[in-house]
């Protein structure tokens, strides 16, 4: 057992899907999996393995923000073997190229959150998805057909979901910056600090735009074209 996450050896398999939600990770679980166990339920952050197609798959809530993510990221790569993590977020729109329910898959993750500028003394680091998931998860929604769009592009991991500058984010914005969540920055630098692969994959919760907004069971329950790009990516 990790001191936050309560599994045993083995327990973990080494593919994760990585919401923020704990609920939403049971949800995946129970919707997704076969033969599902919960291996860990310490602080109420969920975590399952099942199967997907025959093959183990692990569900691990990160919580909300970097710090909580990297505790969950830091145990899993550490100290459960871990080799790929796909974040399967929500995340807000910042561009009326998207529309609510869109999927955003992270090519490249900015930040406000100082994590980065202490490891790496001031110097500037570009957390970056791998590119054969990226490449994966993105040949999965062409042969999906999904009925939502699917973006490639930059996203925002901001420290604050009550953003105290927008008019920063919107400097983001003119720079290419598609939406706004809050860990794919975290994600991407421990992955590749450990030779692991991540990818951070998003559905558009809010629009920052338009106002519009979906509700939290919605967020919990309904998001699932993102798991099935994500299991296709991670285990195709
Ligand atoms: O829905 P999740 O995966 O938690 O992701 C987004 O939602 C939370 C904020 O509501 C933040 O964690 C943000 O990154
Ligand atoms: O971080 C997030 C996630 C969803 N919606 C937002 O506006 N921000």
């Amino acid at each position: 057992m990790s001191t936050h996450i309560g599994a045993a050896a083995g327990q973990i398999a080494p593919h994760v899907l990585m919401p923020g939600d704990p609920l939403r990770a049971k949800w995946i679980a129970e919707t997704f999996l076969d033969d599902v166990e919960c291996y860990s339920q310490v602080r109420g952050m969920l975590g399952f393995t099942g199967t997907y197609r025959g093959e183990r798959v692990s569900v691990q809530g990160s919580g909300m923000g970097l710090p909580s993510l990297s505790i969950y990221c830091n145990e899993l790569l550490r100290e459960y073997g871990v080799r790929t993590i796909v974040r399967v977020g929500s995340c807000g729109a910042l561009t009326d190229k998207l529309r609510l329910r869109d999927i955003v898959i992270a090519q490249g993750a900015c930040t406000d959150s100082s994590m980065n500028r202490i490891r790496f003394e001031g110097y500037d680091y570009a957390p970056i998805a791998d590119y054969g998931l990226l490449r994966a998860a993105h040949d999965a929604t062409v042969a999906r057909d999904l009925p939502v769009a699917t973006h490639v592009g930059l996203i925002f991991s901001a420290d604050s979901f009550y953003h105290p500058r927008p008019e920063l984010t919107a400097r983001l914005v003119d720079y290419g910056v598609l939406a706004v969540e809050m860990e794919a920055s975290a994600l991407y630098t421990l992955a590749a600090q450990h030779r692991a692969r991540a990818l951070a994959i998003c559905t558009v919760s809010d629009h920052i735009v338009t106002g519009e907004e979906t509700s939290a069971q919605e967020r919990e329950q309904t998001f699932g074209h993102m798991v099935e790009i994500a299991l296709d990516a991670m285990l195709g």
